[in-house]
């Protein structure tokens, strides 16, 4: 039987003494085996669990012990401390000295992945670090970073369930999940780019974090490899080209690309990139002025968006759903009908 989780929201597993943030006393001893998160999900924010577990080949992981439906938050979590991307171990070292004996103790038993290429505390850090702020296909990048107590477990995979949001209003990353889960599986994040080769794949995460990834895609042999790499390959050459308005201005072959892009999507289940092929599609639409084609692909783009990045991500499309003549390119090419997501076409590319 699992265990209750610290109310703070910050510790793996409840403690003997109070803890800082909670605002009851934590019961339980440290070295307790099985942790659990009480975890906020769409419709109350007590009942769901997920659990610190070993998993073969892969250190600790979190599973889950409930299901969840796609877009369900499955975790929230506050950072222990913050770092800028100009950290050294002495800003850590500074970081932690403010935190509890308790903190400072869950702190050290985190993974290290770097072994000796770092001192000890930066080590745990880039090991651990989840951005506070966006990092997006302009080049930004989240000029701070934290450390997760519970967050820290997930593992990677290069077909991710769940998509992590820094949420500034709440100050706390959110975790969602990004397909339905059932009860027993693990909880996987990104850590690299996924819309690359296995090789590549390989590369970025033995650099980064000095492991052979174990998941799912990277365990794909022969033909199968082949045609995942293939389809990774293309996604990441539509995605840079349509993230940077590099599409062009040829509206037929846009919403095409747009549509391969998502059938690829779908066959490579990572619909983290979704809502933006979708964005795509809308911005073709509108710009032709096929105005209820537009309609429908911004329906698409904000249940995707909800999906991986929640209700306030949504919220921003309704005006677009509901008038796409108030998007500013609208009507700025010529004429024409294009196809919605729904449309004929649409069902050829085998959706
Ligand atoms: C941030 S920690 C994740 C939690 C970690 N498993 C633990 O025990 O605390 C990152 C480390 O987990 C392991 N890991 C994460 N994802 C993995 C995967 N897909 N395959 C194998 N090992 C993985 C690697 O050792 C990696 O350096």
């Amino acid at each position: 039987m699992g265990i209750d989780f610290c109310p703070c929201m910050m510790h793996e597993t409840l403690q003997t003494t109070r803890c800082s943030r909670s605002l009851v006393p934590c019961r339980l001893p440290l070295s307790k085996a099985r942790l659990v998160a009480m975890v906020v999900n769409n419709a109350s924010s007590s009942g769901s669990k997920i659990l610190i577990r070993d998993v073969p080949g892969k250190g600790k992981g979190i599973i889950t012990r409930q299901y969840f439906s796609k877009g369900d938050i499955v975790l929230a979590e506050r950072p222990l401390f913050t770092q800028s991307i100009t950290r050294s171990n002495a800003t850590v070292l500074a970081a932690l000295a403010l935190c509890t004996p308790y903190e400072q103790e869950s702190f050290y038993r985190l993974h290290n992945c770097h072994g000796s290429r770092y001192p000890a505390e930066l080590g745990i850090f880039e090991t651990n670090v989840l951005p506070c702020g966006s990092n997006d296909t302009h080049g930004h990048i989240a000029q701070q970073g934290g450390i997760f107590l519970f967050a820290a477990r997930f593992n990677s995979s290069c077909v991710p369930n769940v998509n992590n949001r820094w949420d500034p209003d709440r100050g706390q990353v959110v975790f969602r999940a990004l397909r339905d889960i059932s009860p027993g599986e693990e909880l996987s994040i990104g850590y690299g780019k996924l819309l690359a080769t296995r090789d590549e794949r390989r590369e970025e995460l033995k650099r980064k974090f000095n492991f052979k990834c174990r998941c799912e895609a990277c365990a794909l042999e022969g033909q199968a490899l082949a045609f995942s790499d293939e389809r990774r390959q293309v996604l990441h050459e539509l995605y840079s080209a349509h993230m940077q308005e590099a599409a062009g201005d040829d509206p037929m072959q846009g919403i095409g690309e747009a549509m391969f892009a998502l059938k690829c999507l779908r066959e490579e289940q990572l619909p983290v990139y979704e809502s933006s092929f979708y964005f795509s599609g809308f911005h073709f639409c509108a710009a032709v002025s096929d105005l209820s084609s537009a309609a429908v692909w911004a329906k698409y783009a904000q249940e995707a968006s909800r999906v991986a990045f929640g209700i306030q991500a949504a919220v921003r499309w309704s005006q677009l759903v509901a008038d796409p003549s108030n998007y500013s390119e609208a009507g700025t090419l010529s004429r024409m009908t294009l196809a919605a997501p729904d449309s004929p076409l649409w069902k050829d590319l085998g959706f």
